[in-house]
């Protein structure tokens, strides 16, 4: 992976009048990753991010994307994209002249046919934008966030209210936008998602980072788990676990490979049938759970 960075920011701090959303909040996004700002409610992802996209004045602090300061818009904005929680697009626009002018805006160049039939609406390219369910309307709003390859791309809750099939093309759409060197900042309350797609991960509670680093090395700081259920005549498990009330099993391991081994060595051995067994890393719904929210 390239290692230059990106986004540079150091000891940012930002105060709406007594309030301190963020404090003294450190992190760079290298060239090329997917960056995933996650947290609890209010933890300041989205003020955060509002200084970086050069939308907010930091309280203190700094804050350098593509070595400049956000604030100098004409340096950074033409190299990013930007997919906000909600549009604010004109409702009396139909889907291709907001695209064409949104573009128009970002001062780069594309084929808005090519950027409409990667979020499939083509066939709604004459119809206004008042007129667009709300998947539609989240699809257009990605549309004109990658619409000519920006080298930055902020996804905010890019696939809240997305069905199956359109949340699958819009990652199809980012993969193909990182095989061409973009780097991603993704904010999204889907924490599978993170898991599955981010390189690296900030989790942000109360302004400040609760963990930061990647997927591993947030997820190896919890044990891993193996659940499964026992036939009622079963002999005991040949490890420590403990039962919930639905009758599953679950241990907590740190050496995962080695207890799966002996857990299906002891099934084998004693013919004893392991039904709904589930094994893998802690995920990062445990580690939310373990922020003391006090
Ligand atoms: N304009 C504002 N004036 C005063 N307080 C604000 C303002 N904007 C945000 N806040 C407060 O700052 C804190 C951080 O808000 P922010 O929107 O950055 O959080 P977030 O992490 O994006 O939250 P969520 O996941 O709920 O969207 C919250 O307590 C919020 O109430």
């Amino acid at each position: 992976m390239a290692s230059t960075a990106v986004i540079e920011v150091e000891e940012l701090n930002l105060a709406y009048g007594d309030f301190h959303a963020v404090r003294d909040l450190s992190f760079e996004v290298r060239q090329g990753e997917l960056y995933a700002l996650l947290g609890t409610n209010g933890a300041g992802k989205t003020s955060t991010l509002e200084v970086i996209e050069g939308h907010r004045a930091a309280t203190s602090g700094s804050v350098r994307v593509f070595g400049s300061s956000p604030r100098n818009r004409s340096a950074t904005r033409p190299r990013m994209g930007i997919m906000l929680q909600e549009s604010g697009f004109s409702p009396d626009l139909t889907v291709r002249e907001t695209v064409q002018l949104i573009g128009r805006l970002s001062r780069r160049t594309d084929d808005v046919e090519r950027v409409l039939s990667v979020v499939d609406l083509m066939h709604k390219a004459t119809t206004r934008v008042s007129q667009l369910s709300g998947g539609e309307k989240r699809r257009l709003d990605f549309a004109t966030a990658v619409y000519g390859a920006p080298e930055l791309v902020f996804l905010d809750e890019p696939t809240t209210g997305l069905d199956i099939q359109s949340r699958d093309a819009l990652w199809d759409a980012v993969d193909r936008l990182r095989e061409d060197g973009s780097t991603v900042v993704l904010t999204t309350h889907y924490l599978e998602e993170a898991q599955q797609r981010a390189d690296r991960i900030g989790l942000m509670h109360k302004g400040t980072f609760y963990r930061e680093g990647t997927v591993l090395e947030l997820t190896s700081t919890l044990p891993a788990v193996i659940s499964f259920r026992l036939p009622d005549q079963a002999p005991p498990p040949p490890l420590r676990t403990t039962r919930d009330d639905r009758g599953h099993h679950h241990v907590e391991t740190y050496g995962l490979e080695a207890d799966l081994r002996t857990l299906l060595n002891w099934a084998y051995d004693g013919s004893v049938a392991l039904t709904e067994l589930e094994a893998g890393p802690t995920r990062l719904d445990d580690i939310f759970r373990s922020i003391d929210r006090g």
